[in-house]
Parts: structure tokens; C-alpha cells; sequence
């Protein structure tokens, strides 16, 4: 059995995956070491086979030790110990949900439904290093990845819509802290129905706009507002977020060198784990909505086309359906004003599961039936 190392198992993202894991019996076929960078020494979590004490994830020989390492840990720990773990010697596979090392020519950014022909070509290559996307554009790929697959895009302008969750743990905590501040806030006017719509309004926004509010992560009121800025500025004018759509979804789909453009603005929404996108499309011909709604709802396994009818939508389409599923629908197609070869389409999916945890356990799988 493989020797597979679990690093940042106990947060948010390695909850996740350590759910799937166990839902899909992926430990039944693997030795599970688990390390932590806080709690070395301590009992390891129930997997429903014995496992040995927590490791030092700084420990490079007991790391050394593993064929797989598995990391949800975040970039700085990946920053501090993949080179020197590879200056040892090390020669296994590190699959990896930070950013830092997508970008690397050495690594495959891993969404196998859309890039297995990528990845398996990367392991008859030797490539020994392999990184969740972001978010975001693995969910848009997940959804418009037929279109993509059959050369049939031109560019792509998403506007995105993105959870609390993508933020980390505390900045879901806090957004509903928010919430119930501003409800707290007006419970009075709220339980009288005679009370006036406007001063409730204007408590609400005066409690968003005063010192006491609650933002210490997010720096600025989510619930009641929205953030139209989400990580660090580029020179290009584009939110890192921005920046990686195009970068990032062309090097899974191995198009790096003509790059399909795709830019859009991202903002952050009060919704919980949910990412939701509303796309433009230009495609290159004029193609019927029913045969673009097939090539997309053929592509993979988890792609759901919604009808573009109201009620349907307004069920299906939206983060409370989708929450915690692997579902990745997508409606609203139609065509758009400015010509017959631009169409409107909006997709939902969870940004902890195939937004996260998913490509990286079915990469294991990957490398399990390898
Ligand atoms: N959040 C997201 O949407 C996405 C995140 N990622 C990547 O995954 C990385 C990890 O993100 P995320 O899971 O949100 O980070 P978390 O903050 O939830 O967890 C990171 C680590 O914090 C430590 N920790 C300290 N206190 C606690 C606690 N009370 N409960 C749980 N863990 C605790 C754990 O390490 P230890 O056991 O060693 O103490 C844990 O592995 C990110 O830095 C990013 O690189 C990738 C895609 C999406
Ligand atoms: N930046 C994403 C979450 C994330 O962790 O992205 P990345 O894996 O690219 O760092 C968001 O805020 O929604």
C-alpha cells in the first residue's frame, strides 16, 4: 500500500476532504500518515482503522518517509517545506490546495473531469507535483467545460459571486456574526409590524456604518453589502483573483500558448461556501441553445443544465441548492443581445468540494490506479 501523508487535515479545506475520503473509502486503500504543524504527539483522528500519532509536518524525514503527501495547509507552510523536502531527496508525489506552486512549470493544476489527458500525459512525463486550482476556475471549468473541450470559445468575461468560505473558517464566522448584529439590532421595529420600513433602513445601515460592526476579518460590512475586491491589487488594474482565471484555466486545459481569454471582475457576496459566476460567452459560431445546452450537459458527470425557466431556476440555480453537493449546475443560457454568437449562462458550485477538496482526492485516486 502507498504511504500517504495528510497535512491540514483539520481545517476547513482538509475537512472536507478528509468527509470525501471516507465517504469513497479512499482510506481502506492507502497507509494514512496525519501530521500537524500544532499538535505533534497527540492521537490522530478516527478513520475507522488505527492510525499513529499526530507528526511534525516540519519533520522532513518523516515526511520523506511518505510516496504521496497530500497538504491543505496553505501557501506559507508549502513555501517553507517543499524545496527542502525536495533538496532531501525526496522523489513522491505532492498534491497540494495552495496556490503557491500552480504556476510552477513543474506542476500540473489538477481538475481531472476537464484535464485528464493533462495529467496523465504529466505522470508519463514524470511530473511528480500536483495543485488544486483556484476555486473559481475550477468551478467554471467543471461548468462550461464542454464548450471549452470542443474549441468552441472565444473568450469568456465571468462576473463572479464568491462565499464567505473562500476567505477561510473565521470569515464565515464573522459574516454571520453580521448578520445577527443587524438583526439584533432592529428586533423591536422587526417584531412590531406597524414600524416603518425606513427606520428600520436606516438602523441597519447605521449600525453597518459604525466602528462597533463586526469586521474584523473581512475590514468592511459583507452581510447588508457586498466587496467588490477579492486579494491583492495586480499591475494590470485585476484583483489577483481576476488574474487567475485566464492563467490559471488555460494551463489546465493545456492552452497556455494561445490562451482563450477570460477576465472578469470578482466580488464577494454574503453566501456561505457556494461561489457563483454570471459568464458572457463569445463563442465562435451561432449555435442553437439546445445543442449548446447538450455539449454542456454531456461534458462530465456533475454538470446540471437548468432551463432557462423561472421557477426551475430560481430552485435549482443558487447556492442553497447546491451547498455541500458536488453538483455544479448551470443556466440562464441564452442569447445575448449583441449578436448570435454571445450568450449569457450562470453556474453555482461549492468552492470547499470541487472548488478544493474533490480534484485533489481524485488525483490520489489518479495516482492509486496508476
Ligand atoms: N478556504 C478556501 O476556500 C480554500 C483554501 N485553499 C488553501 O487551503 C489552505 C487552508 O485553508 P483553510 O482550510 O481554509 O484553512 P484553516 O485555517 O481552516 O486551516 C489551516 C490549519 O490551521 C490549523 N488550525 C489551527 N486552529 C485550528 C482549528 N481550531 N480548527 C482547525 N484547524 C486549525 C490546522 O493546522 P494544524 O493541525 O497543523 O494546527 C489547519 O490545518 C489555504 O491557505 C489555501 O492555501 C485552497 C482552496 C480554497
Ligand atoms: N481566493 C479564493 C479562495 C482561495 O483559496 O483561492 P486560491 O486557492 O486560489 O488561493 C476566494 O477568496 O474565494
Amino acid at each position: 500500500m502507498m504511504n500517504v501523508g495528510l497535512v491540514g487535515w483539520r481545517g476547513m479545506v482538509g475537512s472536507v476532504l478528509m468527509q470525501r475520503m471516507q465517504e469513497e473509502n479512499d482510506f481502506s486503500l492507502v497507509d494514512t500518515t496525519f501530521f500537524t504543524t500544532s499538535q505533534a504527539g497527540q492521537p490522530g483522528p478516527d478513520i475507522g482503522k488505527p492510525v499513529t500519532p499526530l507528526k511534525d509536518a516540519y519533520d522532513i524525514d518523516a515526511l520523506k518517509a511518505m510516496d504521496v503527501i497530500i497538504t491543505c495547509q496553505g501557501g506559507d507552510y508549502t513555501k517553507a517545506v517543499f524545496e527542502p523536502l525536495r533538496e532531501a531527496g525526496w522523489q513522491g508525489y505532492w498534491i497540494d490546495a495552495a496556490s503557491s506552486l500552480r504556476m510552477d512549470d513543474d506542476a500540473i493544476i489538477v481538475l481531472d473531469p476537464v484535464n485528464a489527458d493533462v495529467i496523465s500525459q504529466g505522470l508519463d512525463a514524470g511530473v511528480k507535483t500536483f495543485v488544486g486550482g483556484n476555486c473559481t476556475v475550477s468551478l467554471l471549468l467543471m461548468a462550461i467545460g464542454g464548450l471549452v473541450e470542443k474549441g468552441l470559445v472565444d473568450w469568456v468575461s465571468p462576473m463572479t459571486y464568491q462565499a464567505a468560505s473562500g476567505a477561510g473558517a473565521r470569515n464565515m464566522r464573522e459574516l454571520i456574526s453580521q448578520m445577527g448584529d443587524l438583526r439584533d439590532e432592529v428586533k423591536a421595529e422587526l417584531d412590531d409590524p406597524a414600524s416603518a420600513i425606513l427606520d428600520i433602513d436606516r438602523k441597519v445601515a447605521d449600525r453597518m456604518r459604525n466602528g462597533e460592526f463586526p469586521t474584523d476579518q473581512f475590514g468592511v460590512p459583507l452581510a447588508g453589502s457586498l466587496i467588490p475586491w477579492i486579494d491583492t491589487p495586480m499591475p494590470s488594474g485585476q484583483s489577483r483573483e481576476e488574474w487567475k482565471a485566464e492563467v490559471e484555466a488555460n494551463k489546465i486545459i493545456g492552452r497556455s500558448e494561445s490562451p482563450v481569454p477570460i477576465d472578469g471582475l470578482c466580488v464577494r457576496i454574503g453566501a456561505m461556501r457556494c461561489h457563483s459566476q454570471a459568464l458572457t460567452i463569445k463563442l465562435n459560431k451561432d449555435l442553437p441553445v439546445s445543442e449548446i445546452e447538450s455539449i454542456l450537459a454531456s461534458h462530465n458527470d456533475w454538470v446540471k443544465v437548468i432551463p432557462n425557466d423561472r421557477e426551475i431556476t430560481v430552485e435549482e440555480l443558487t447556492p442553497t441548492k447546491v451547498t455541500g453537493t458536488l453538483s455544479v449546475p448551470i443556466g440562464r443560457i441564452r442569447k445575448l443581445s449583441m449578436g448570435p454568437e454571445y450568450i449569457s449562462a450562470f453556474t453555482v458550485g461549492d468552492q470547499l468540494l470541487w472548488g478544493a477538496a474533490e480534484p485533489l482526492r481524485r488525483m490520489l485516486r489518479i495516482l492509486l490506479d496508476k
